[in-house]
């Protein structure tokens, strides 16, 4: 590598970090330091020349080897450093909503320790799976910011929104050649708010990403579709026994319930609300029908159905659709099912699944979801769900 390379930092080593921003961005022609609090994986990209993209979809088989990468622990001092070099042009996160707040501390020095070296300007795109992340890593940035630092940040810094849309399991190391291999699908989509993005040499165009200026329909379209209906997936899935995507949505009663939620509910509302074409729409669902039931990805429910409180949360892929559909009259019952489904996730492993099962023990399902839904007590909407949650428990739960 010549010293000269373009940087990027990403933070978060994970699937989507491995499998799909970094080599992103190494594809456009950058140096990727990864930062991440899991050492090994530091270590590993660090000793390693390279690693594997491998492409899991049905008709092609295509492995990416991605070398001119390298690992800081995001802990240590070295991150900071890293963010004072005249080759940065561009930090990235794929780390989970949750750890915004932390990586925000670390992203604040590095900002200072950058214009105390008097280094040009720079972009930051956070890439989780929810709306306007990056506006909500830029307040925990200037949490930690001195006013000075504050004005440096606001003239230097570019903090753009974006969807972000590929399938990246957690892939399995038997399938390897080395830990650091990840499976993907062929598809995806990184769509960037460009009307954010700071002008920065010299410039490197970011290949595969499209930039725009309407990203509340591309977020909107992603989130309320492509999450909406994965989590319904999953969660029918779940309830029925299903262990992964795939196998779910070759169900055909589950297949129905999701492609209803997303084409006359979701999608009705967000083609009224966004005007999208019919038919470019109708592909859009249909293509993401086809990456649910590819087989390769084993992409197990319980990930995808991962955290149901965040994916309760208002605004997020259940409610956000749901609200979306009720404001244009549209029916809601599909979508409803899938909320049910989301209230009977009662998945050990998983923190915040546990979490819902004894508040609804403790409080009753009644009023459970009147509070997390916001639908008040004795409304239709709430009666609706509660019908579904009902008979989905006695069909699937066996308890009276
Ligand atoms: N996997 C996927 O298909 C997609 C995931 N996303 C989003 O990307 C984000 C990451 O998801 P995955 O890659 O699947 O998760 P993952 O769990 O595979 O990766 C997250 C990585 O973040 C690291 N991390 C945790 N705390 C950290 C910290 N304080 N500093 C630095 N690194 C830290 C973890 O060690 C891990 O390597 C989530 O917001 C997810 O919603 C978005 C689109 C696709
Ligand atoms: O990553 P989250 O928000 O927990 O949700 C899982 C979702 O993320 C993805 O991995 C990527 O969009 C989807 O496969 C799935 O809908």
């Amino acid at each position: 590598m010549s010293d000269k390379r373009q940087k990027a930092i990403h933070f978060g080593a994970g699937n989507i970090g491995r499998g799909f921003i970094g080599p992103l961005l190494v594809n456009s022609g950058y140096h990727v330091i990864f930062a991440d609090v899991n050492e090994q994986v530091i270590k590993q990209l660090n000793d390693q020349d390279s690693y594997n993209v491998l492409i899991l979809d049905e008709d092609e088989e295509q492995i990416n080897s991605i070398s001119d990468v390298s690992g800081v622990v995001s802990t240590s001092d070295d991150i900071v450093k890293e963010f004072a070099s005249p080759e940065l042009d561009i930090v990235t996160t794929a780390v989970g909503p949750s750890i915004l707040e932390k990586i925000g501390q670390t992203i604040a020095q590095g900002l200072h320790a950058r214009r105390e070296a008097k280094q040009g300007p720079l972009n930051i795109i956070a890439c989780e799976n929810m709306i306007n992340q990056t506006s909500t890593l830029r307040n925990y940035v200037f949490d930690h910011l001195s006013d000075d630092d504050k004005q440096w940040v606001k003239e230097n810094v570019g903090f753009a929104n974006c969807s972000v849309d590929r399938i990246v399991p957690p892939y399995d190391p038997k399938d390897s050649d080395t830990p650091l291999d990840v499976g993907v699908e062929g598809f995806y989509e990184w769509v960037v708010d460009k009307d954010a993005l700071q002008r920065t040499p010299p410039n490197i165009q970011l290949k595969g990403v499209k930039l725009t200026s309407e990203l509340d329909a591309y977020i909107e379209r992603k989130l309320f579709t492509l999450n909406c209906g994965h989590a319904i997936s999953a969660y029918l899935g779940f309830l029925k026994g299903y262990k992964t995507i795939d196998q779910a949505v070759r169900d055909e009663e589950i297949r129905a319930v999701v492609h209803a939620a997303l084409w006359d509910e979701a999608g009705a509302a967000l083609r009224r609300k966004h005007k999208f074409d019919e038919g470019e729409y109708r592909e859009y669902v249909e293509k993401i029908m086809e990456r649910f039931s590819n087989p390769r990805l084993k992409d197990e429910v319980t990930r995808v159905g991962r955290e149901p409180l965040r994916k309760l949360a208002k605004g997020d892929r259940l409610l956000g659709p749901t609200t979306m559909a009720l404001e244009y009259g549209l029916p809601t019952d599909n979508l409803s099912k899938g909320i049910a489904a989301a209230f009977l996730f009662d998945y050990e492993e998983d923190k915040q699944a546990v979490e819902l099962q004894k508040r609804v023990e403790k409080e009753g399902i009644e009023k459970v979801v009147a509070d997390i839904t916001g639908f008040e007590q004795g409304g239709k909407e709430h009666g609706t769900i509660l019908e579904a949650h009902e008979e989905l428990r006695k069909k699937y739960k066996q308890k009276n």
